[in-house]
């Protein structure tokens, strides 16, 4: 899968990221692949990956400091984990133009929100968004620019946000080739919470287990280990620094959803113990008639291949 042509002129000025990894990397690559923005502007923490960034002319500007890098900035797009968004926004704050569109992209919202409001000057648009799309690896070598095609990219404006601010936004993604939607920060956090942070923590779970499993059977667990395993095991290799934000920043409502998932599991537990065919047999049914939903409106899969040079 590829990205549409070039546009004829920019829809931005000046786009900055900070956090060249996964997800900073791919809407440089998207933006630089489309023509989005005047001026494409990094900045990481990490001096490794502003020089690795600058070796892959991710940007026509690789800022040595936040401050540099926001400087004149139209749209600023934080790609740090959830856990670093209030200190990158303090350090940028000061030096952010009037009328600049802050935006971030973590997997959680209600505290990001929370902590980009307790930052930035009044004089910002604060349009939080989260881009559904991903994989496993990490860094500015795993993006890609076609990572946002046919996924898509919630947008989770505080009330009161300028409707231009959060339209300028959505352009953005909509010309990366995202499908944008717009709710509140707290219908994303459970939402988000039940179909990617909890399968997230069971895929660790599993895994964990698994490996402590391997002490008692030398090996096996891995060495045998079909198509359901290795599939958690993808999963399982998600960023440590990344993962441990969300959970500690979706604590309410990954404990809600994992309070539900407990009771079902037992429920299974009950089943399998007392022979209940049937009741297994229907779940399996209506989870196999959802897997195939799925596939019909093609978000088959959470981790596209299009575009991938690695695996
Ligand atoms: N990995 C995924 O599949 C997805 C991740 N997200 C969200 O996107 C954000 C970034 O994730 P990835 O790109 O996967 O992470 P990554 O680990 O590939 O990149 C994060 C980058 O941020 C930099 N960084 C960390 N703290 C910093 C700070 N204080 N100042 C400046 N730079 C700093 C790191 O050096 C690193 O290069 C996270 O908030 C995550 O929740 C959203 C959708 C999918
Ligand atoms: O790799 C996978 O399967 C993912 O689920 C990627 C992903 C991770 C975190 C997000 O907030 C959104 C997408």
């Amino acid at each position: 899968m590829v990205l549409d042509p070039p546009l004829s002129a920019p829809i931005i000025g000046r786009l900055t990221i900070i956090g060249v990894g996964l997800i900073g990397s791919s809407i440089l690559r998207a933006a630089k692949a489309r023509g989005l923005a005047g001026t494409l502007v990094a900045y990481d923490g990490a001096e490794a990956v502003r020089d690795r960034a600058l070796a892959l002319g991710l940007a026509d500007l690789v800022a040595a400091t936040p401050e540099r890098a926001v400087r004149d900035a139209d749209i600023v797009i934080l790609c740090v984990p959830v856990g670093a968004m209030g200190a990158v926004a303090a350090a940028i704050a000061p030096h952010l133009k009037p009328d600049a569109i802050v935006s971030d992209v973590g997997s959680v919202k209600g505290a990001v929100v929370s902590a980009l409001r307790a930052h930035l000057p009044a004089n910002v648009h604060i349009v939080p968004g989260h881009p559904v799309a991903g994989t496993e690896y990490s860094g500015p070598d795993a993006g890609f620019a076609a990572l946002f095609k046919n996924r898509w990219s919630i947008l989770t404006p505080p009330e009161g946000t300028d409707p231009a601010a959060v339209q300028r936004l959505a352009a953005l993604w909509t010309a990366m080739g995202a499908n944008v939607e717009t709710m509140t920060p707290e219908h994303h956090d459970l939402v988000l919470a039940i179909t990617s942070h909890v399968p997230h923590l069971i895929a660790y779970n599993i895994v964990g287990t698994a490996a402590d499993l391997e002490a008692v059977t030398q090996s096996e667990v891995i060495k045998y280990s079909a198509g359901g395993f290795r599939d958690f095991t993808r999963i399982a290799a998600s960023d440590p620094t990344m993962w441990r934000d969300v959970f500690l920043n979706n604590r309410e409502a990954v404990i809600e959803v994992l309070g539900r998932f407990t009771e079902d599991l037992i429920a299974l537990q009950r089943a399998i113990r007392w022979a209940e065919g049937d009741k297994l047999f229907d779940l399996f049914t209506r989870t196999r008639a959802i897997r195939r939903s799925i596939i019909e409106i093609g978000q088959e899969t959470a981790a596209p291949d299009f575009g991938r040079t690695h695996d």
